[in-house]
């Protein structure tokens, strides 16, 4: 690891990847490898989560060719210095900031959507004039693959290297000295790499999870709040960082909801489910064993059919929850959804505000005022009002959770 570090430190320190031009060439060299190689990355991550590949098209690549164009167009803009104003002590300096490349960046991408959740932060390095290690997820390993193949036929040989492993090989690189680290993953690992990366005081950036509630006002409309919400959770078999994780309803909703859920996952994935091209499947038996445990001692409204072979999990509802159960105590990361009632808005406010801050937060209503109240009353990475995970989709957004 020290060596191959020690590589890419030193094309780093050639300066080849700092002129404008560099970078768009890379840019554009990346985003040809996404076209003239687009059918064996979607065979690639199709395999890794059993998933369509339209669906793979649609959630991943389409994603990562709007943020390369993104940054082709806006880089010229990015690169250049600005000058700032000035007091009367410097009024006839030049007085400007420079944006600067930091060096070396460690990308440790993950598995749920592999490809753009690793390439949207190399297009970043690049686009910035950095080196980069790419460590994609050991968990989806045909993805992992492809990229070690791929990446080097299209882009500088020494200034991007992947670097394939499990914990062992990310222990190790974690022991080296970067000048950023990009993780997304989960909460513990994110504890890891952070502590690593403050014996060397290098910057993180962490893409962790968390538990994203739903809130759900009388005031709606039902049959599309549920179409909305059935297409976000049970996308990807529910393992997607900014999926709906629990619903918040009166009491008296409760039964319309699961009702119009149910209707709708029939008309999404036909009445034999596992036949569906559309459905995934969990990524690993550790998770599927995860999810299971979530289950237990809890009512369930429909849903609940498993299949450990095929790692099969049902589109599953849960009513009546007892926020106290595990699983109201840890992310879900399943296409399980729990619906726990509370009597009004400010106890959902109260709710959601006793526990952590929530990567994602969804509120449906008719009711304006009551959207901008929950947005002002309570702190998330982002919310998105009368729909679900479109906060991601704009790249005029931020990204992120709160700390
Ligand atoms: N915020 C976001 O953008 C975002 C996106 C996707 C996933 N996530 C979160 O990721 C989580 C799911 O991923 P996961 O938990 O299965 O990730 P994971 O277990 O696949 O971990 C990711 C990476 O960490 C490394 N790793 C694992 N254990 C390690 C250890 N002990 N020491 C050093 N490195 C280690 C792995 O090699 C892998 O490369 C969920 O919580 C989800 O919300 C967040
Ligand atoms: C269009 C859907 C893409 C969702 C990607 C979410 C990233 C976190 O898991």
């Amino acid at each position: 690891m020290e060596l191959e570090v020690r590589r890419v430190r030193q094309a780093f320190l050639s300066g080849r990847s700092r002129p404008l031009r560099f970078r768009l060439q890379q840019l554009e060299a990346l985003r040809r490898m996404v076209q003239e190689r687009e059918k064996d990355i979607l065979t690639a991550i199709a395999a890794d989560l059993c998933k369509s590949e339209f669906n793979v098209y649609s959630q991943e690549v389409i994603t990562v060719l709007g943020e390369i164009d993104f940054m082709l167009e806006n880089l010229p803009e990015w690169v250049t210095a600005k000058p700032v104003k000035k007091n009367v002590l410097t009024m006839l300096d030049e007085a400007y900031i420079q944006p600067q490349p930091l060096g070396v960046v460690l990308i440790i991408g993950a598995w749920n959507y592999p490809f753009v959740l690793t390439i949207q932060p190399l297009i970043g390095a690049i686009a910035a004039g950095n080196a980069v290690i790419i460590k994609p997820s050991e968990l989806s390993e045909n993805t992992a693959k492809i990229l070690a193949k791929l990446l080097p036929q299209y882009l500088d040989q020494d200034l991007y290297i992947v670097i394939n492993g499990g914990v062992e090989e990310t222990t190790e690189l974690l022991k080296q000295r970067f000048d950023h680290i990009f993780y997304t993953g989960n909460t513990a690992v994110g504890k890891i790499v952070m502590e690593a990366a403050a014996k060397h005081l290098t910057p993180v950036t962490l893409e962790l999870g968390g538990k994203s509630p739903c809130y759900i006002d009388k005031d709606c409309d039902l049959d599309i709040v549920c179409r909305r919400i059935t297409w976000g959770k049970y996308m990807n078999c529910g393992q997607t960082c900014i999926a709906p994780d629990y619903i918040l309803c009166e009491a008296s909703l409760q039964n319309q909801i699961v009702w119009k859920i149910k209707e709708t996952v029939k008309e999404f994935y036909g009445e034999n489910i596992k036949e569906s091209p559309d459905y995934e499947r969990i990524i690993n038996l550790r998770h599927f064993k995860r999810i299971l445990s979530l289950l237990e001692g809890q009512k369930i409204a429909f849903g609940g059919e498993t299949d450990e072979a095929t790692r099969y999990i049902a589109p599953t509802v849960l009513t009546d929850v007892d926020p106290k159960t595990k699983v109201m105590q840890e992310e879900i990361f399943g296409p399980i959804l729990p619906i726990v009632p509370v009597k009004n808005v400010d106890e959902a406010i109260n709710f959601i505000n006793e526990r952590e801050k929530p990567l994602a937060l969804y509120v449906f209503s008719h009711n304006h005022k009551l959207i901008k109240r929950m947005i002002d009353e309570t702190s998330s990475g982002g919310v998105t009002g009368n729909d679900v995970i479109m906060h991601f989709t704009l790249n005029s957004f931020p990204f992120g959770g709160v700390g």
